[in-house]
């Protein structure tokens, strides 16, 4: 399981130092290289790369930091245009199918479901694994995206918001996670 750590590359150095042994996911912004070098710097094992607010071009160059780096990149996508993009990219080994989105910030779980019904053969031929990403708040939800095709899931608001994270990981999972 990663923890993700989301606006402020000095909390992952932060999480380290406290002794967090479990992998680290910068979630941020990243349209700069400097932010990957600076993630790996700051103890992240993994870096966001969301595809709506890159080029190709930026996406396969920071797909090759990533690698020299020994970072895992997890590509995220909105729809229909970003999943074709990012699966024309070679390389690429983590995509996040991202419910919400950035632009109304509405969120639709049923996004992962229709992206996976018409790419989920590409996605495996590849075996590219999918992240299902927000909207996502109980064992019912997390069985849908999971019959839909993902194999992990990225969470936010319904873990944050509860003091005992170990209760709220099983609550959102319906069972208690060994670890
Ligand atoms: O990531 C941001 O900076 C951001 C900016 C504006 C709106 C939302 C933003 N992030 C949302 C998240 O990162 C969510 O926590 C993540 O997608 C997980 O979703 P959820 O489980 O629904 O919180």
């Amino acid at each position: 399981m990663y923890l993700i750590l989301q606006g402020s590359f000095e909390n992952l150095q932060k999480v380290r130092k406290a002794g967090v042994k479990c992998p680290l996911l910068c979630k941020e912004f990243v349209v700069d290289k400097w932010q990957i070098y600076y993630a790996r710097a700051m103890g992240a094992d993994a870096v966001l790369l969301i595809a709506a607010v890159l080029t190709d071009l930026d996406i396969k160059y920071f797909l090759r930091i990533c690698k020299e780096l020994g970072l895992t990149a997890l590509i995220e996508v909105h729809d229909e245009r970003e999943m074709e993009r990012v699966l024309a990219i070679n390389g690429v080994q983590l995509i996040g199918i991202n419910n919400r989105s950035l632009e109304t910030f509405i969120v639709d779980t049923s996004n992962t479901k229709t992206l996976l019904e018409k790419h989920g053969d590409a996605i495996r031929e590849k075996g590219i694994l999918v992240v299902g990403e927000s909207g996502l708040f109980n064992p019912d939800d997390v069985a849908y995206v999971q019959n839909a095709g993902v194999s992990a899931v990225l969470v936010g608001e319904s873990l944050v918001k509860q003091a005992d994270p170990g209760r709220a990981i099983a609550g959102l999972f319906g069972k208690e996670l060994v670890h």
